[in-house]
């Protein structure tokens, strides 16, 4: 995102005291969305590994990070794309528009390991969460200089949330996902993005915990490298 294409609606929801370009934005989409976005996710699309299943719109990339061009489901796409644009979030990626989603389930005590997103992707991420909270663990990576932030960090991601990692957000951290049935220390001094928070109320009437339930997470990207191939090969059977 350029200064440009970041535009002052988004600067409101910048999370103080980490490294630039991360971005919090509560009740990002309604309950009824929500619901029926949740309806919607094939359960016969699913890849099931150890902590977690996962499925890829349009399809998977290939061996080379390629992916083969086909629109996404609209039930993804509907309501979320054009709230996108008026953020200007995808503005400055080569295509201008998300062109794959990544559909992640957590079922209480599972988790992600600390990663990176890597280079197949323009580094804009966009997650928006369903169903359930959870903390999102932020570190610097090894060789990482991040003098001037307090790492590592935790971002609360509440359901119906989106939460934007761009920028060298997104190149210079990792963000893992820990394997636990609660998370716990919920608070103004140990979570980050807590200003920004829709329902903070509802952590402290718990006394700082928040039970997991199952969430899934729409990470949102923009594949670098698009092959027209496959679908000249279907649109050329079609026409027939
Ligand atoms: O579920 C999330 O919010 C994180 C998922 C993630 O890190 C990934 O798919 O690369
Ligand atoms: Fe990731």
């Amino acid at each position: 995102m350029s200064e440009q294409g970041t535009n002052e609606r988004l600067q409101a929801f910048r999370i103080p005291s980490l490294p630039p370009d991360f971005y919090y934005i509560p009740d990002f989409i309604s309950a009824e969305e929500e619901a029926s976005i949740l309806q919607k996710i094939p359960s016969n699309r699913w890849t099931h590994l150890t902590h977690r299943r996962l499925q890829a719109h349009p399809s998977t990339l290939t061996k080379s990070n390629t992916l083969l061009a086909a629109p996404l489901p609209t039930y993804l796409t509907s309501s979320i794309l054009p709230r996108f644009n008026a953020l200007s979030i995808f503005d400055d990626t080569p295509h201008q528009a998300p062109n794959h989603v990544l559909i992640n389930e957590y079922k209480p005590g599972e988790g992600i390991m600390p990663h990176e997103d890597g280079l197949a992707y323009a580094p804009v991420v966009a997650t928006v969460s369903l169903g359930g909270s959870m903390v999102l663990d932020i570190s610097a990576k090894a060789d990482g200089h991040q003098e001037n932030f307090e790492l590592p960090a935790r971002i609360f991601q509440e359901p119906r949330s989106l939460l934007i990692t761009t920028g060298s957000a997104y190149c210079d951290l990792m963000h893992g996902i820990a394997a636990v049935e609660v998370d716990e220390d919920l608070g103004a001094g140990s979570v980050a993005n807590w200003g920004l928070l829709g329902d903070k109320e509802g952590i402290e009437g718990m006394s700082g915990r928040s039970v997991r339930a199952t969430r899934v997470s729409l990470t949102f990207r923009d594949v670098m490298r698009v092959s027209k191939a496959a679908s000249k090969v279907l649109g050329g059977l079609g026409r027939r």
